[in-house]
């Protein structure tokens, strides 16, 4: 087998009201309802003039090689509308992984739905304003390498999380989330009543109805000393 260097053409996939169950959720609030985790690291940002609030669609996988662009080239052919293209880059950030020219061809000729990058991008004076959603953690002139190896739809590890082919990508002003496919299904029944719950308390954080007693009682389980005292140095 020719591990590290292979293109797998078939993904499992979710069903498309699942996925696009999730289009009106906050990643927040979906984060939360995996108990705060799988949560990618903020510095993977938006670079982009996204015009959707929520960004979702299904993963395209891309392990490149660091600094390479051949695979996310390929991924681009294979990908579509509903699809997001996330690449793991090995935490390089010396070359761009894409520029103008591929995700104008993402967004115009292939529709896919966001793409999502472990590493920088560059030509971001144009990209900056362009409707699809590309996630990145900056930007350079420094150009990728186009010779591989490379893998696409295998498990991959982006942003301290684990995404696998399939699995939905969640995205909004916050920042990515990856919702595993195998719980989407339960996780949006969930995530669409915190989602409620959490309106509910932003109206009465406004409205002077905020009960915060939990607050008091956290502390006190805790143990923690309130003192009637100034802090004496
Ligand atoms: O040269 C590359 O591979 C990336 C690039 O700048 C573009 O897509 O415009
Ligand atoms: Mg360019």
């Amino acid at each position: 087998m020719a591990i590290g260097n292979r293109v797998f053409l078939k993904r499992e996939l979710p069903s498309k009201e699942i996925v696009e169950g999730f289009k009106s959720i906050p990643t927040a609030n979906v984060c939360d309802c995996m108990n705060r985790v799988y949560a990618l690291n903020p510095e993977i940002r938006i670079m982009s003039s996204s015009k959707t609030d929520i960004m979702v669609g299904v993963a395209v996988t891309v392990k490149a090689r660091p600094g390479d662009n051949l695979f996310i080239h390929k991924a681009m052919e294979l990908a579509g509308e509903g699809d997001i293209i996330i690449v793991s880059n090995e935490g390089d950030r010396s070359r761009a992984l894409v520029g103008e020219i591929m995700v104008a061809y993402a967004q115009y000729t292939k529709k896919i739905s966001g793409l999502v990058f472990d590493g920088p991008i560059r030509d971001i004076d144009a990209i900056s304003k362009m409707e699809i959603p590309v996630y990145a953690t900056g930007h350079t002139p420094g150009g990728p390498f186009k010779e591989g190896p490379g893998e696409i739809n295998v498990p991959i590890a982006i942003g301290g999380v684990p995404v696998n082919p399939g699995d939905i990508i969640l995205g909004d002003k916050d920042g990515l989330i990856v919702i595993p496919k195998n719980d989407a299904q339960k996780l949006l029944e969930e995530a669409i009543k915190l989602s409620a719950s959490d309106s509910a308390k932003v109206e009465a954080a406004k409205n002077g109805t905020a009960n915060k007693q939990w607050v008091e009682d956290t502390l006190i389980k805790k143990n923690c000393e309130i003192v009637e005292d100034y802090y004496r140095v």
